[in-house]
């Protein structure tokens, strides 16, 4: 099902699953300092503390409870939070420290995000928790080659030099050589498909981050698969090892029986615990069932569909089409180099907006662009360089629009009107991380106000009052534009004779610097 479908599905599913109709409201729920919060293994709160984390987020903070609180992993949570509130941690935590009385190396927690760069990030918190307590954490999504993954994740046995061994042996002696693994939908195929020794028999627990895009990805039948590879022949029937925790978890206790471990010893086998997460969770019944949910549990913040961040503030800029690159620039300017990520609609328009700020000749303003367009490596390179301070503007299609968190992001502009609710929160969701604050701007035609204020309400954002750029500083940038715009013009034209056909139209009803072949971007853009 493609987005405007999938969008469309969502507006008529007014029905609801009778679980999400009580859910835990995480925003009852306040920050827990880290020398308060029960049962926290003394090594992982030292590793916080390295991390520069003191205390935990509400969303951390009720996963908790769910898990190794009195929730004890006993039911499948599903997650609806802001985006930069934190989800990330809040099931990285509970899993590492579940994880950290095991005995044995076997691959126990499978964590798939939609993206490469996104499944990166996920791995660095993992890795930031997960060695304080001996475990080890591996990717599989394409970075390197698959021989280089393999080698990463499968241990093969010692042979002693001299003696010529079965290979049927050596087969079955492999091991994982991780504990948790961090998975793009198509490598993790190709590993259960083709790598020897890469079992999920051992998964104890499997995390869906960004589930409403997930879902949207068959790749390969990866769910399916996934959860057919997991399934266990109890049938969720397990027994408690301890009848109940301690009464330390305040408000949110439930009294419930302690969850059991997989494979460790004495103990039978539990179920899969399932979480799934998103800042745009999915409502619509026929996508949840997918994930076979046992007993799920729905945490959201407040009761509107969808959460703003708190910090965030929404501004408006209504302009003549043709105008759009001399609002988009004074904004630049009047930032100062503060880091900012610019949203438009397509892979070809991020490429000409880059090309064309770079243009303007203002070396305040040096922009780099993120979209499906560019080789992985270069959209990783680039993203780096925007981590590292090195570049304050990146150009972005809607590939960067879910999950990426670079810490310092204080402006997003939408140049071009985002097309869904969805794509507003994730797109806004990349500044007023963590707490901090951020604004999101959108660059409006006339003709789109009356679609961007519905697209508002269904935000749920208060107010988005229209932002004035003073007229001294427009007049300046203007007075830049059209030899800017005529050095874009050559560029284009001195590009390869299959792009010169698609010559430059600048077209004045979009604003964009696009062709006719230029495509719709998508996410996965
Ligand atoms: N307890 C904490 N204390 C301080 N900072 C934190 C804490 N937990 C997470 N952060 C920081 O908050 C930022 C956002 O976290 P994260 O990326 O997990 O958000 P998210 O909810 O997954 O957002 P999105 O929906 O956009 O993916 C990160 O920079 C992370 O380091």
């Amino acid at each position: 099902m493609g987005r405007e479908e999938d969008d469309k599905a969502e507006r008529e599913t007014d029905c609801v699953v009778p679980w999400m109709r009580t859910p835990v409201d995480v925003s009852n729920v306040e920050n827990w300092a880290l020398e308060t919060l029960p049962c926290l293994n003394p090594k992982l709160k030292k590793a916080l503390e390295k991390m520069g984390i003191s205390s935990l987020f509400p969303v951390q903070v009720a996963v908790w409870h769910e898990t190794i609180g009195p929730g004890g992993f006993e039911r499948d949570l599903c997650v609806n939070s802001p985006t930069g509130s934190g989800k990330t941690l809040s099931y990285a935590l509970p899993i590492v420290q579940s994880l950290a009385s095991r005995a044995v190396r076997c691959l126990r927690a499978l964590v798939v995000l939609p993206t490469r760069d996104l499944a990166l990030q996920v791995k660095e918190v993992f890795d930031a928790i997960a060695p304080a307590v001996g475990l080890t954490v591996g990717s599989a999504v394409g970075q390197s080659s698959i021989a280089g993954e393999i080698s990463q994740l499968i241990k093969t046995p010692k042979l002693d030099a001299g003696i010529c061994y079965d290979p049927e042996d050596i087969s079955q002696n492999l091991e994982s050589a991780v504990d948790i693994l961090v998975a793009t939908p198509g490598r993790l195929m190709d590993h259960i498909n083709n790598t020897k020794g890469f079992t999920l028999e051992h998964l104890r627990y499997l995390v869906v981050d960004e589930t409403d895009r997930l879902l949207r990805e068959a790749y390969q039948s990866w769910l399916p698969t996934v959860l057919k590879l997991t399934q266990t022949s109890d049938n969720g029937l397990f027994p408690s090892s301890s009848p109940f925790v301690p009464s330390t978890f305040g408000s949110l206790q439930t009294v419930r029986r302690q969850s059991v471990e997989r494979g460790f010893k004495g103990k039978p086998y539990p179920r899969l615990a399932k979480m799934v997460l998103s800042a745009t969770l999915t409502k619509d019944p026929s996508k949840l069932i997918q994930l076979d949910l046992h007993h799920p549990l729905f945490m959201t913040t407040g009761e509107s569909r969808y959460r703003l961040p708190e910090k965030l503030e929404c501004l408006r800029l209504i302009c003549e089409t043709e105008l759009k690159p001399v609002y988009l620039v004074a904004l630049l300017k009047s930032w100062e180099g503060e880091k900012s990520i610019i949203f438009t609609s397509s892979v070809e328009s991020t490429r000409r907006l880059c090309k064309l700020l770079n243009f303007f000749g203002d070396s305040k303003i040096r922009a780099k662009e993120y979209s499906g367009g560019l080789n992985q490596s270069v959209r990783s390179k680039e993203l780096k360089a925007f981590r590292k301070g090195d570049i304050q503007v990146l150009v972005a299609s809607d590939a960067l629009t879910r999950g990426m968190d670079v810490k310092g992001v204080t402006n997003v502009i939408n140049y071009d009107m985002p097309p869904f609710a969805k794509t507003f929160i994730h797109r806004a969701g990349r500044t007023a991380r963590a707490g901090q604050a951020g604004k999101c701007y959108t660059i409006l035609s006339d003709h789109e106000v009356r679609r961007f204020s519905k697209l508002l309400k269904k935000v749920g954002s208060g107010s988005c009052p229209i932002y004035s750029i003073p007229p001294a500083t427009f007049d300046a940038v203007r007075a830049t534009y059209e030899p800017a715009l005529e050095k874009l013009q050559e560029s284009v034209e001195s590009e390869a004779p299959r792009k010169r056909r698609q010559a430059l139209k600048h077209n004045p009803r979009t604003g964009n610097y696009k062709t006719k072949r230029s495509k719709t971007t998508s996410e996965q853009a």
